[in-house]
């Protein structure tokens, strides 16, 4: 189990991580999720010892990172996978960590084996592979001490679909056999597949947590998601036909039907690129509560004599 308890971060006079406080338990995937810069690699940091704690505490099974005697064998940490020694293989990279956790050498092979990097590519030099190929081997890393904890810095980036497919099911796995699993991403699709748990942060703060079906329920209401060829005219249409909506992405969430929103922009000849209903209300939650840390929300303007406009 990890248990985080009122932890914080002050760089100079910036809180990056403040008062943060959850616990992901063993048998769940618990998904760390956050805008970009919101505190989540911070935290992680300090729970694995590499940032020190301004305030707070975080303990895996009741121990301090830094007091877990051989830490490899019982955490499994990926936080950056391009900080790998570019002028290893590898093959040499998980070496080295089998033999300074005590392991034998087939347990490379294994997890080469596991994480599909081939012999070929295992003897090639870290500084030439693709951040794909970079991020297998760091999940490589983090599995060969056959850890029963897993702390994981947005594990799915640079992989390709049928990697991000793979490692899902890796994680789903590895936590119904018993084990935890700590997940950040900035990408909620990504976390909302494969977590149990979720925990949501924003400009350092947590903005919610818990289950992932009772923060659904939470997040309720129906609507739809639309992405117009010409943004500012389709926030004119939306605006005209007295449909409430907010920046989402590329286009917007709008409270209503996909139907009436679709008539809204026939009335204003506004070609669509993309329409479909609300995949759920935690994206909504999520957008909503991470709104004033979202910076393409920020940088959305609104459209000219609009109230509603772009709202929080
Ligand atoms: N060493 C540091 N010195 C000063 N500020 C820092 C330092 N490390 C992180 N920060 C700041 O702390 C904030 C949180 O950064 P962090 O990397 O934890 O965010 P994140 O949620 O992981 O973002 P992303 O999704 O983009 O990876 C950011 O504003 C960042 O600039």
């Amino acid at each position: 189990m990890i248990s985080v308890q009122g932890l914080s971060k002050s760089y100079g006079g910036f809180r990056a991580v403040d008062d943060v406080s959850f616990v992901a338990e063993p048998g769940r995937v618990t998904g760390f999720l956050g805008p970009n810069g919101a505190g989540k690699t911070t935290t992680m940091r300090m729970i694995t010892g590499l940032t020190t704690i301004t305030s707070g505490t975080a303990t895996i099974g009741g121990m301090r990172y830094p007091d877990i005697p051989n830490p490899g064998r019982h955490v499994g940490v990926l936080l950056d996978a391009s900080a790998q020694h570019a002028g290893r293989t590898g093959r040499e990279v998980l070496a080295l960590s089998a033999a300074t956790m005590g392991l034998p050498s087939r347990r490379v092979d294994e997890m080469l084996e596991l994480v599909s990097l081939t012999g070929t590519e295992s003897k090639r030099r870290v500084r030439n592979y693709s951040l794909g190929m970079r991020q297998r081997l760091g999940i490589a890393n983090a599995l060969l001490g056959d850890p029963s904890v897993l702390i994981l810095d947005e594990p799915a980036n640079g992989l390709d679909p049928a990697g991000i497919h793979w490692m899902r099911g890796l994680l789903k796995t590895f936590a119904d056999q018993g084990g935890t699993v700590l997940l950040s991403s900035h990408l909620l699709n990504e976390v909302e597949l494969v977590a149990d748990e979720m925990v949501m942060i924003g400009n350092g703060r947590i903005v919610a947590q818990g289950d992932k079906r009772a923060l659904l329920e939470q997040a309720g209401g129906s609507g739809c998601f639309v992405t117009g060829e010409d943004r500012d005219a389709l926030a004119t249409a939306l605006r005209s036909a007295g449909l409430t909506h907010e920046v989402a992405g590329e286009g917007f969430r709008v409270d209503a039907e996909p139907r009436a929103v679709g008539r809204a922009a026939a009335q204003h000849g506004v070609v669509l690129v993309d329409l479909r209903p609300s995949e759920g209300g935690l994206e909504r939650l999520f957008l909503t509560l991470t709104a004033p840390t979202q910076r393409d929300h920020q940088a959305a303007p609104a459209p000219a004599g609009s109230a509603e406009g772009v709202s929080a």
